[in-house]
């Protein structure tokens, strides 16, 4: 079996919170900061299968839901393409996920990852 290794002073959590705290800086609207609902959004909850916001994301930080980076950045690029999918591209909202995903993209890059973890060890 693979150790699972052991984050006794919850490093990840740590990593997360920042890059969250970072990323979330860029949505300054707040329409990434909580669940879409049906009643801003007809037929997302039914066009949109795995919804996802940044409120979610902190919970399973708190949680510890997330075991890598990796997972943290399936649900950032989850909650950019829902946006992308259910809003059309001239809509405030695409453009915002686009630039949202662009920007997390840079955030979450290796060399950004590889630095974050050189300034912890
Ligand atoms: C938490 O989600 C939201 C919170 C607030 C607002 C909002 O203030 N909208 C006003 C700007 C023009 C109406 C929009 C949204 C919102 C996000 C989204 C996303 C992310 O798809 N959305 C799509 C259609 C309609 N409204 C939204």
């Amino acid at each position: 079996s693979i150790a699972i290794k052991e984050d006794e002073h919850g490093i990840l959590k740590q990593c997360l919170l920042y890059i969250q705290k970072n990323l979330q800086k860029k949505d300054v609207n707040g329409f990434f900061a909580y669940p879409v609902n049906d009643v801003i959004a007809p037929g997302y909850s039914s066009i949109i299968p795995h919804p996802m916001d940044f409120s979610t994301m902190l919970s399973k930080i708190e949680n510890d839901e997330y075991r890598s980076v990796l997972e943290y950045k399936k649900d950032f690029v989850l909650m950019c393409n829902n946006a992308m999918t259910y809003n059309r591209p001239e809509t405030i909202y695409y453009k915002e996920a686009k630039k949202l995903l662009h920007s997390g993209m840079k955030m979450l890059s290796k060399d950004k990852l590889l630095n974050m973890k050189k300034n912890l060890v």
